[in-house]
């Protein structure tokens, strides 16, 4: 092992840093010295090159890591298609893109047996799998562990627990993330969910662009928003199971499953910066204003996936986490606006600065492309007539999954019993004010 390796509250130990070339082993001589593919890899393993991005990606940008395993991951029968479940994928065009403000309430509960893969259920979503652009937003319910191993080649997952403990095993080792936490799955990466509680419940944004990385910090400086060593990949961790495992592969939209005759989850050492990480929302360094006006949400950036043009993100990851409003003469919750970009926000614990009520932990809403949005009618009146001390918003953790193309509904979720019917209302009854002398 090297790097900053930490031991958490949880005793699982971890590497520290967002990018960094992270290296592991959990049997000592696992990795190879000097070189990645040695006549024959140390202790009989097989070595295998994993690539998230093209070989000839600029070296800032490029993401691939070095696995030292117990079975070559090509050592496996072939994939036949297995049901979908809930789960769909870009490009959406199932339904025709709605520009009306939609509010759901959580999933519903689901059948007793149903693991994270069962549980997790498309919103919609932009792009095309195929062609590594866009982005999903999905939610996801579960009720038992998973017993069997997925990947999924069309993206990397963005998991957002907003209730229940999951302890993630993946190929790279163990992650434990907890509500307030996100995990994130690189591209292809293999992996199984065990929940530490009776049920899950939460969200995860599979982004099929560009892999997330940390935003630039311009003006900011050096250091602020989520700093890179808050980002933890795990400790290399095997499984030995010789046996039957389902393994499934999401390609192109679909589930593929095979049974594989061990696990997969038998890397022994890796070395490499394209792996998983989690990481701890509370870490997150808000920056606001200090004098007057409400700052826009980018400054809450935790992670962004660029797309080809500079600035514009294919997905910005963006938390509301909790800082003081101390603007002077400033209307401090978020502002009426209609804006380019999509905003898919949900709910991990407590309120939202910008709705009263409606909005709960496990929904969700989503304001696509100029849809006019911002306060509710109950927070714009409280806000503009509120005495402007310093006040400090500790009470919920909100997140957007902000998107530059419109967000397309899956037919679930635009016909969903939990899709709230009466949202506009939040904005009616707004009073005239407007005096012209
Ligand atoms: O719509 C929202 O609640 C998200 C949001 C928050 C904010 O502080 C400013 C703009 C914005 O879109
Ligand atoms: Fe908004």
């Amino acid at each position: 092992m090297s790097g900053d390796a930490r031991k958490t509250a949880e005793g699982l130990t971890y590497l520290s840093g967002f990018g960094n070339e992270h290296s592991s082993e959990a049997v000592p001589g696992a990795l190879p010295e000097g070189r990645n593919s040695p006549q024959r890899a140390p202790l009989g393993l097989y070595a295998e090159q994993l690539s998230g991005t093209a070989f000839t990606e600029p070296r800032a940008r490029n993401r691939r890591s070095w696995l030292y395993r117990v079975h070559p991951s090509a050592a496996h029968p072939a994939f036949t298609r297995t049901d979908n479940g809930a789960i769909r994928t870009a490009p959406f065009t199932e339904s025709v893109p709605d520009p009306n403000r939609l509010r759901w309430n959580p999933l519903p509960e689901p059948a007793p047996g149903t693991d994270f893969l069962a549980g997790l259920w498309t919103l919609g979503g932009n792009g095309d799998a195929t062609q590594r652009t866009g982005m999903a937003v999905h939610l996801y319910h579960a009720n038992v562990s998973m017993d069997r191993v997925f990947s999924d080649a069309d993206g990397e997952l963005l998991i957002v627990p907003e209730r229940g403990g999951l302890l993630l095993h993946t190929e790279f080792g163990r992650l434990h993330v907890e509500p307030a936490h996100v995990a994130l799955i690189p591209r292809g990466v293999r992996f199984r969910v065990e929940l530490l509680d009776d049920s899950a419940r939460g969200y995860a944004c599979e982004n099929y662009g560009a892999p997330f990385q940390l935003p630039d910090l311009g003006p900011i400086g050096a250091n602020g928003l989520a700093n890179a060593r808050d980002f933890m990949a795990p400790v290399a961790a095997y499984e030995e199971v010789e046996g039957p495992v389902e393994v499934v592969n999401k390609f192109c939209g679909n589930l593929w499953t095979a049974m594989y005759d061990h696990t997969p989850l038998d890397v022994v050492a890796w070395h490499g910066n394209h792996v998983p990480y989690a990481y701890d929302l509370r870490r997150f360094n808000v920056i606001g204003t200090i004098s007057y006006d409400h700052p826009d949400p980018s400054i809450f950036t935790v992670l962004t996936s660029p797309s080809d043009t500079p600035g514009l993100a294919g997905v910005d990851f963006v938390v509301f986490a909790p800082r003081w409003l101390v603007g002077e003469d400033t209307f401090r919750p978020p502002y009426f606006h209609r804006n380019v970009m999509s905003e898919y926000m949900g709910l991990v614990e407590g309120a939202y600065d910008a709705k009263a009520e409606g909005f709960v932990p496990g929904g969700g809403s989503l304001h696509n492309m100029m849809s006019a949005h911002g306060p509710d009618r109950e927070t714009f009146d409280r806000a503009s007539a509120a005495e402007l001390k310093p006040q400090k918003i500790d009470d919920g953790l909100a997140f957007m999954f902000e998107t530059r193309w419109p967000v397309t509904l899956a037919p679930q979720a635009a016909d969903a019993e939990h899709l709230q019917q009466r949202y506009d209302d939040v904005w009616q009854g707004m009073q005239r004010h407007f005096r012209a002398v």
